[in-house]
């Protein structure tokens, strides 16, 4: 199975490309979304990362599988929301500020594989090249053997990111950063496997609302200050920036199909509404 609109389903080894440079990220994916019913309104209106789960066949026990990623993908929303409440409070704003932005959140979780690789430097291959997550923010359950490295600004180095047993690593995505006026940054990562062997990790991607609009926080500059950032809605915002990291490849084509069937969904929305 390769995947498809919207965004779900199985993603063939280097069928991203982040760094553009290199032969394509190293790496395969199952992408699964909160399980909604076919007949449901964001469904049926092509809501980014709102479809219809696929699963995979092959796996020996599917109930169970099904049952194990929902259960996750419901405990990441509720720890997502949590995280936006005390983002709110150190924004010196009400602690439900980002409620409607949580609310019918799109969320993706990717259970990834890295292939081990070569370990020389001057190579350009990468399990997951340099990138900032995309939404707004990012909850990852990475395995032992580590591999992901995040870019220290100060240092102008590649820090690893050890794992720590039982811990999970946050990320801010580009959404915050547009939000915050660049008070809040969204970190360049990326994932080299030279464990020599198997990694696996299981990134949780909580974007908000498609329909919300994101806008300058009014806390986030002073009265003179200009919005670095034009508003967007979340559904632009996202279904560009993955047509961005798929180039050339099938999923572009089917992203761009998908921005286009989305246009008219928006409008289909606003009638139902
Ligand atoms: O696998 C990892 O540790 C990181 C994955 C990641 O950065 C991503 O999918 O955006
Ligand atoms: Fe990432």
């Amino acid at each position: 199975m390769d995947i498809g609109t919207p965004n779900l389903g199985y993603e063939r080894l280097r069928a991203q490309n982040f760094e553009k440079r290199g032969p394509g990220d190293l790496k395969e994916g199952f992408y699964l979304c909160r399980e909604l019913a076919p007949n449901h309104l964001a469904v049926k209106a092509g809501k980014f990362s709102q479809g219809e789960n696929k699963y995979p066949a092959e796996i020996r026990d599917p109930t169970r599988f099904r049952a194990v990623v929902n259960d996750y993908h419901t405990l990441m929303t509720y720890l997502s929301w949590e995280i936006f409440r005390i983002l709110a409070l150190t924004l010196d704003l009400r602690e439900d500020w980002f409620d409607e932005f949580c609310r019918e959140s799109a969320t993706i979780l990717r259970l990834l594989r890295y292939p081990p690789q070569e370990t020389e430097e001057s190579s350009l291959e990468r399990g997951i090249g340099a990138h900032t997550d995309f939404g707004g923010l990012t909850i990852l359950l990475q395995d032992d053997k580590g591999g992901l490295q995040v870019w220290d600004r100060e240092g102008s180095r590649w820090a690893d990111v050890v794992p720590i047993p039982g811990a999970l690593v946050v990320n801010l995505g580009n959404m915050m950063m547009r939000w915050t006026n660049d008070r809040y940054i969204s970190n360049l990562h990326r994932v080299i496997n030279r464990s020599g062997e198997e990694r696996y990790s299981a990134p949780f991607f909580f974007s908000g609302n498609p329909d919300f609009l994101v806008e300058c926080i009014p806390s986030c500059k002073g009265q003179a200050e200009a919005a670095k950032y034009p508003p967007i809605t979340v559904q632009e915002w996202m279904l560009a920036r993955y047509a961005d990291t798929y180039g050339n490849s099938q999923q572009a084509e089917a992203m761009a199909e998908l921005s286009r069937d989305t246009e008219d969904a928006i409008v289909v929305d606003r009638n139902i509404d």
